[in-house]
């Protein structure tokens, strides 16, 4: 595992822990995706709202209403989209931000639209702006103005669409231009999964690609997810190499213990570098404040890798924050590594079997 690969790709799926999807996710993924929400795994409140929206429309024979989809890479957003397209009865056309540079690229996949289909725009964000213009008649009125010729001579020539339910995804709602936001009719925010959620997700999984798993095995996993089923499901195709290879196939929590050690994925989901970034900080710093270039240069990684790869996860899990004065270490962090705060007594047995049993991974 080369770490140095991360700052060109901030969210390199290299890394086992790492949220967006690898060649052998996008592969997989198909055969794991729930197909309607009855399938679909936690997002009690979304699933309930998205489910009257789309019996609604059902019901008055009408096209959905467009739908915003936000949060983390690798919650479920591609997945509800294509359950709205099943539900709805629909096709779907996916596409993402990125692709569509040139207002053009949209019209012609808005033109070729068939009456109901779902478009699914991942990364809507990141959108060019003539073509998030043209986006926002099309979504109101179902037209889009093509131009035809440049400078004085250009003509616009009207296009009528057929009508169609755009379901936008982002990482980051915040980001979108009010006028685009307002334009949905239902937006939705996806929230990190709770442990016995991931825990059935697993359970689904290991069904669909038939591993044998028990009740433990599965926490076990479910545990060092970071909240994202498909962290979950790598995981779990990684747990169940080891358990065919090293064991008799059956993924035990022994089994799913030993196996993530192997893969250093710790008991709360860090891996090897978001701990080598809380061991500068302990180790070297004295739990900080210390400046991210500081800490940066400690863990041998560039700025925006600490940054933006390790530290949200070790925000999130209350392990470092950040101040005006710099990166300081929590106590969560110091229990999590089984070491002692300066000033503080010595841990009993109790604090040191706190830690995730991969100190000698990282001992000083
Ligand atoms: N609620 C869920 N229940 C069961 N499996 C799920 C659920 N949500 C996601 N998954 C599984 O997790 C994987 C990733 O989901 P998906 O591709 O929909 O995420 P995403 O939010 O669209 O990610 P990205 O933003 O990177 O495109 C899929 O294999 C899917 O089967």
């Amino acid at each position: 595992m080369n770490w140095d690969d991360t700052t060109d790709d901030l969210t390199a799926p290299e890394r086992l822990v790492g949220a967006s999807a690898d060649g052998e996710d996008q592969a997989v993924e198909a055969a794991l995706r729930p197909k309607d929400l009855g399938e679909f795994i936690g997002q009690e409140k979304v699933r309930e709202q998205l489910d009257l929206v789309l019996r609604a429309a059902r019901a008055r024979g009408a096209t959905a209403d467009h739908v915003l989809l936000s949060g983390a890479p690798g919650l479920g957003k591609t997945t509800l989209s294509m359950i709205i397209a099943a539900e709805m009865g629909a096709p779907i056309r996916i596409t993402s931000g990125p692709a569509i540079q040139h207002a053009g690229d949209l019209a012609a996949i808005l033109s070729s639209l068939q009456e109901g289909e779902v478009l699914f725009l991942d990364e809507i964000h990141r959108m060019s702006r003539p073509a998030e213009e043209m986006l926002y008649m099309a979504m109101e009125d179902f037209r889009v103005d093509v131009v035809v010729g440049k400078g004085p001579g250009a003509t616009a020539i009207p296009l009528e669409l057929p009508p169609f339910t755009l379901v936008g995804a982002t990482t980051r709602a915040g980001l979108l231009p009010p006028p685009l936001r307002d334009r949905f009719g239902f937006t939705a925010h996806m929230e990190f999964y709770a442990p016995d959620e991931l825990e059935r997700v697993i359970h689904r999984s290991a069904r669909l690609l038939d591993v044998e798993i028990d009740a433990e095995g599965a926490a076990e996993i479910a545990g060092r997810s970071r909240g994202t089923p498909r962290i979950a499901n790598r995981l779990l195709r990684r747990v169940r190499d080891y358990a065919q290879v090293k064991a008799d196939g059956v993924i035990t929590r022994e089994v799913a213990s030993a196996a993530l050690q192997v893969y250093e994925v710790d008991t709360r989901g860090l891996d090897r570098l978001d701990r080598g970034v809380l061991e500068a900080l302990l180790k070297l710093f004295g739990g900080g404040p210390v400046g991210l270039s500081t800490l940066a240069v400690a863990v041998g990684e560039e700025r925006e890798t600490v940054e933006e790869v390790a530290e949200p996860f070790l925000v999130r899990e209350g392990l470092l924050a950040r101040t005006p004065r710099g990166r300081i270490a929590t106590p969560a962090a110091w229990a999590h590594l089984g070491l002692t705060p300066p000033g503080a007594s010595a841990p009993g047995a109790a604090g040191r079997t706190a830690g995730n049993g991969q100190g000698d991974l990282f001992g000083a």
